[in-house]
């Protein structure tokens, strides 16, 4: 049965949904960073009241640049570096992500961020994985069907990406999905890093590649034709290579043919970038013009902290925008499953045996 009925709030949280794009260290519960703060003596933070705090990191990340909005992180890494903070850190993003109806999720985070009192580069890595299993356990004990990868970036205007790149391969089979460049875009093309994505190509290991979000299209176009990235994180400006004429018309350039013919995922955060400046608002954000192009669109949070947002928020402000359905809905997720960092028969498994049933309830 088909309805024309909005998705509401409710229903939009129970949907099973995908999310390929969340940073660990962007997505923690306020009241953690301010328990952490006190436990791990960081002594940094602008209040340690917890709704402050909230607003704060709300506020100061809503400033219209990518490098201003990247400054709130000193606060979200300085609680951050302990094994136990970690693990809870994780432990708890893949909580709340299981009940905000997440499925699959792949939490990013850069190791080098977090070795500042001592810890080693594997040891946040399994640090970050003993929370996660945590977390997976104690939503699976309340009935909450959640698998979680973890996504290893290096910051780009640090030059640590081929060691990051080789963590990500070492530890493929213990819980790392995949790679990733994140950081300040503008002055640090893709291609500084070039080793790290040749690496990662050599061992066959996947990667996606932060770009067309501070940058335009020559960040596109350098992470896909020189790096080889496999998804955009972001990729938002890709709209900068569609035109509409007068009359309504869309063309498509090289780059945006490129894109959407090979099927290169998206990874959109709308809420991010409307506080970043990369678009004006949900309602004019290229999101639209790009899903209705059927590019290969994916819905994703970013920082759930900073934003004040979750997946199921972010859905609703598209559907209060574009006026989405569940037929959208569903498809967004399958577009994300299917570009998720997992084997296909795994991705399969999920698009078959969660996500179609749990629309078709939904419908
Ligand atoms: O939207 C973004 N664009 C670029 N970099 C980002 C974004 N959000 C977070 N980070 C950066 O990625 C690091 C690892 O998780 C974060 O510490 C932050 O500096
Ligand atoms: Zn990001």
């Amino acid at each position: 049965m088909v309805t024309t009925s909005v998705p509401t709030r409710e229903e939009l949280r129970r949907a099973p949904k995908v999310l390929l794009h969340d940073h660990l260290d962007g997505g923690l519960r306020p009241r953690t960073v301010v328990e952490l703060a006190e436990s791990t003596g960081y002594d940094g933070l602008p209040t340690t009241d917890v709704d402050e705090l909230g607003r704060w990191f709300l506020e100061a990340a809503d400033s219209g640049s990518l490098e201003k909005y990247l400054e709130t992180f000193a606060h979200t890494c300085g609680v951050m570096q302990t094994e136990e903070a970690l693990a809870r850190v994780a432990a708890e993003a893949v909580e709340d992500l299981a009940d905000d109806g997440v499925v699959y999720a792949e939490l990013r985070y850069a190791p080098e961020l977090f070795v500042a009192r001592g810890l080693s580069l594997d040891g946040v890595i399994r640090a970050v994985q003993d929370g996660i299993t945590d977390g997976e356990r104690r939503a699976a004990a309340r009935g909450q069907r959640i698998q979680a990868r973890q996504l290893l970036c290096a910051m780009r205007q640090h030059a640590r990406a081929l060691e990051i790149a080789e963590l990500a391969v070492r530890y493929r089979d213990a819980g790392v999905a995949g790679f990733d460049i994140a950081g300040p875009e503008a002055g640090y093309p893709p291609t500084r890093n070039l080793d790290a994505f040749e690496y990662m190509r050599g061992n066959n290991g996947h990667f996606t590649i932060h770009a067309g979000e501070a940058f335009g299209l020559a960040s596109i176009w350098e992470a896909i034709q020189h790096c080889g990235a496999e998804r955009l994180g972001h990729g938002v400006r890709i709209v900068d290579d569609v035109k509409t004429s007068a009359d309504g018309e869309v063309q498509l350039g090289r780059l945006a043919s490129y894109v959407r013919d090979r099927r290169i995922p998206l990874e959109i955060c709308p809420s991010s970038n409307v506080q970043t400046g990369a678009a004006a608002s949900i309602a004019e954000h290229p999101i639209g013009l790009l899903a209705k192009l059927r590019f290969r669109v994916t819905v994703n949070t970013d920082n759930r902290l900073m934003s004040g947002c979750s997946l199921s928020s972010e859905f609703a402000a598209l559907v209060d925008a574009f006026g989405y359905g569940w037929a959208d809905i569903q498809w967004f997720t399958i577009n994300a499953m299917k570009s998720a960092f997992l084997d296909f028969d795994q991705r399969l498994d999920v698009i078959n045996n969660v996500i179609k049933p749990g629309y078709a309830e939904l419908v």
